[in-house]
This record gives C-alpha cells, structure tokens and sequence, in this order.
C-alpha cells in the first residue's frame, strides 16, 4: 500500500530570542486512503508539519516520503481564493494543468457538485461564508485531481451545520480513497472519522495510534481534554 512516510522530521527556526524548536525529531506513517487527525495544543507543530508535508517548508533535518503532491486547505482560506467566482477559482488548476476546455469544464461542475457549491457557481468568491470558502479550496483540489488533502483546523469559526457539512465532504473524500489529514485541536468534532490519530506536544510526537487507543491515555498531560469524560450533566458545561 502507497504511504506518506513523515520521516525524523526536525524543524529549527532562528528567532531573535534564539532558535526555536518547532518539530523535534517527528516520525509516523499515514496510509494512502485513509483518514488521519493530528491532534495537538496550539503551538504544538501542527502548522509548521502540515507546510512540511504540502512542499510548502523545508525541514531543518528529516525527510518526507510521500507517493503524491498534497493539497492544503487553509484556516484562513480567503487567502487561497484566486478567482472572482467559485467557477473561475477552480477552473485555474485544471487550466494549468493544460487540460482542454471541456475537461476543465467538466472538472469545474464536478467538483462545485462534489463539494455542495453548483448553486453558488457564480457567486462572487468574497462573499461566500467561511465554510463555504474552505469547501471551494476543496473543489480546487478536486478538480486538480489531488490525492491528498490536508485540512488545517477546519472546524475553526463552524457553528454546527457547518461543521456537518465539512464533515460530510471528509467522509466522501474517504469513500474516493482520498487521503485525508485533519490538523485540529478540536477532536470532539471528528475523532470519529480517523482511522489514525497523532498528537503532537510542544512540537515531539508524543502518540501514533487509533483514535480509540488514544483516548486511553492521559490527554491532559498534553493540554488536551478528553471529548469521552467531556459531558454529562449541566455543571460540565463550562470549560475550567
Ligand atoms: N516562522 C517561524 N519562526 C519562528 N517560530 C515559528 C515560525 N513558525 C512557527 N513557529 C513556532 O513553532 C511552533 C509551532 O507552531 P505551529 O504554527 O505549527 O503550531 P500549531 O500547532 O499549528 O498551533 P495553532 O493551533 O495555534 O495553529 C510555535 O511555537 C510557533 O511560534
């Protein structure tokens, strides 16, 4: 089976305040096909790893080993948005990918379906809600036909229906065998859907297992609460 081999991975920053270890000797697998969450306070590396895997950074030491290019899905993904409508947004990967104007064509209705935008096609990009904006950065990668798709915080700023509806996309990109890496401190919301899941701890890999071997151990000791001790009655509804 194709991997993605995260492979001692050491990242240094040289700060005026001297150098900054923001990942320290990281080391885990991820499966083509399948979906990871990599969990972790913030602060812990998980930015600073998932530019690592995209390309994006050079490691100060390590390697990655990955069968495909990455996609990323910004917190922020205004930043990420080219065109003036969904429509034209999308339509760049595939046109740089020199695909001809029917296959762009097709690839830019395709993914707007996919991806739940086909009403808002025509809608000026600016104007699309903060989810709607991470789904259209989906769709861009979609359309590019990029197998793995890293997501950063992707619940941040949600309400509820939106949080659905990210996760909705996450479980049809697992049902297309699309590798799916969730970087998120809030594992409530989509512990459920990893087959794997990594916690990162002031930049050390501190656990590699299954999200139910995961919350067998003391989160706490990493700053993370565990979502299964989180509710049961009134009084728990404050978080102290
Ligand atoms: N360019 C940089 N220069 C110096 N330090 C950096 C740089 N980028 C990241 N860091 C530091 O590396 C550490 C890890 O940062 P990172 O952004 O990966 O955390 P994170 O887990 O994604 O946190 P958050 O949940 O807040 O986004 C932090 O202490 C951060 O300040």
């Amino acid at each position: 089976m194709n991997k993605i081999a995260i492979d001692g991975i050491t990242k240094i920053y040289a700060t005026s305040e001297g150098n900054k270890t923001a990942l320290n000797n990281v080391s885990f697998q991820i499966d083509e096909g399948s979906v990871t969450v990599i969990g972790g306070e913030n602060g812990s590396g998980k930015s600073v790893l998932m530019n690592i895997i995209a390309g994006l950074e050079k490691p100060t030491s390590g390697k990655i080993h990955s069968f495909a290019k990455a996609g990323l899905v910004f917190q922020e993904a205004d930043t990420q948005i080219l065109g003036e409508t969904p429509r034209e947004d999308i339509s760049f990967g595939p046109k740089n990918q020199k695909k001809s104007k029917i296959q762009v064509e097709q690839a830019v209705e395709n993914s707007l379906e996919q991806v739940g935008l086909a009403k808002k096609a025509d809608y000026p990009a600016r104007f699309l809600s903060g989810g709607e904006k991470r789904r259209l950065a989906v769709a861009c990668m979609l359309a590019m036909e990029l197998p793995v798709i890293i997501f950063d915080e992707p619940y941040a700023n949600l309400d509820y229906g939106g949080v659905k509806q990210v996760n909705a996309l996450v479980k049809r990109l697992h049902g297309q065998k699309k590798t799916v890496i969730i970087l998120t401190h809030e594992l409530e919301k989509c512990l459920g859907l990893a087959d794997k899941f990594v916690v990162l701890f002031r930049g050390d890999k501190v656990f590699d297992g299954t999200a139910q071997e995961g919350l067998l151990q003391n989160l706490e000791q990493w700053n993370i609460r565990n979502p299964l001790n989180a509710y049961s009655k009134v009084e728990d509804l404050v978080w102290l």
